[in-house]
């Protein structure tokens, strides 16, 4: 077992408590990947005018078919149709109590988001959560110096004995059990580790298409992976791709959000999440990132990227209202302090190479409740 893997599974590592848990509660075992194939997507809201400058680029990742299987009511069986796995009195009660011990203390506002759920899908959320947050340590703890290709690799496989009902650990076991309960597809999860692998690759990105597929990767698969714990309002009209494409897009525009809040820290890892082309555009190089200086050019280019990922949010904001009613909260909460993270570069004037944007805890709590009445309103006020 080398370092990293041994640092994500190895139950002596307490530095970061839970998350790194594991009670080697069943064997890993190597299972088939279910391949799917994706088609292509295209929004047909948004002109073509607008998709050049902000940019939904045309890619071959596209999501019907995971919204198809995802959508089917029956797809509640392991890959290999396994059901349910038989576990000691209370274990399972204990490893979703992990999960969300791990969701408060490292993701206080989806946990905050997650208390007006149903038990069920609360339980579901932190278990995706924990899944979600010990792929993105295997590239970004303290250990990701020695993540190879073979400790992703291996990351997968126990993902698909999560999906065969072989968990691993107890905080795979409860994401067995929340995959055997929801229609949860395995390709989001597949793909997020891709996104991890991309990011070992690669640290530059030539344009906005190289870009927005990272951005799905990492994040538009949180938002496929939420959508069918959190539920469509039975009420909503929208077709259900245009909800997960807005879901996609709420995981689009944090991600991107991310990386403009980030710009300098990534840089001193040797890191440029930024379009390559669009930096020519406005007369800026990597060396204009490195030598942190914020110029009137810099100032310009940022405005445009916080245009960009101002508009994913705008166009995530339709199908946040078409969830079930009791998980809209969370998700207007996620939407509107990611946003507000962008006003904060803007209020540092652009300055996100020696500066890193936030929201400060009283603007937080103040955003909450707005987001709870933004949560009230019906489905069938927004147009189709
Ligand atoms: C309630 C709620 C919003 C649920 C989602 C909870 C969940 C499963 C989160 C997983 C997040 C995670 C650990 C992802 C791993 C990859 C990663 C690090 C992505 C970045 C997240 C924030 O990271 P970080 O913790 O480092 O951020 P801070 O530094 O602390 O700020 C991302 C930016 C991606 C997050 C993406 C989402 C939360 C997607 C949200 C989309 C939905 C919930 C779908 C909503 C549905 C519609 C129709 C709009």
């Amino acid at each position: 077992m080398d370092a990293t893997f041994c640092y994500a599974t190895n139950p002596c590592i307490k530095a970061r408590n839970y998350v790194f848990f594991s009670k080697n509660y069943t064997k890993t075992s190597a299972i088939a990947e279910a391949a799917i194939a994706i088609p292509k997507r295209r929004s047909k809201r948004i002109p073509q005018t607008e998709l050049s400058v902000h940019g939904i680029p045309s890619t071959d990742l596209l999501v019907q078919e995971i919204v198809r299987r995802q959508s089917q009511k029956n797809n509640l069986t392991g890959l290999d149709g396994s059901r349910g796995c038989s576990y000691p009195p209370m274990f399972l009660e204990e490893a979703y109590e992990r999960c969300r011990d791990i969701c408060a203390e490292y993701a206080k506002t989806f946990y905050l988001g997650t208390m007006l759920m149903t038990e069920e899908r609360q339980k579901a959320i932190w278990a995706i959560y924990v899944w979600c947050r010990r792929t993105d340590e295997l590239v970004d703890g303290p250990n990701a110096v020695h993540l190879s290709s073979s400790v992703l690799d291996r990351w997968e496989g126990r993902l698909d004995d999560i999906f065969n009902g072989r968990p691993y650990d107890m905080l795979d076991a409860a994401l067995t059990d929340t995959v055997q309960k929801f229609p949860l597809d395995i390709k989001p999860f597949k793909d997020m580790i891709e996104g991890m692998r991309m990011d070992t690759r690669k640290n530059r990105y030539a344009n906005f298409e190289e870009l927005y597929l990272y951005c799905y990767y990492v994040a538009g698969t949180v938002g496929l992976m939420s959508v069918p714990i959190m539920g469509i309002a039975p009420e909503s009209s929208l077709s259900s791709q245009t909800i997960y494409n807005a879901a996609i897009y709420l995981g689009i525009g944090n991600q991107l959000t991310n990386i403009l809040r980030d710009v300098g820290e990534d840089a001193s890892r040797g890191r440029v999440y930024l379009p390559q082309n669009e930096l020519a555009k406005f007369g800026l190089s990597d060396k204009d990132v490195f030598s942190r200086k914020v110029t009137d050019r810099w100032r310009e280019f940022m405005k445009e990227q916080i245009r960009r990922a101002r508009y994913y949010f705008d166009q995530a904001e339709n199908g946040a209202t078409q969830l079930h009613k009791a998980s809209r909260w969370p998700v207007w909460s996620s939407l509107m302090l990611y946003k507000m993270i962008l006003d904060s570069v803007e209020n540092n004037d652009y300055d996100n190479l020696t500066k890193k944007a936030y929201v400060g805890r009283t603007k937080k709590l103040m955003t909450l409740p707005v987001a709870y009445t933004r949560a009230l309103m019906n489905p069938s006020t927004v147009c189709p």
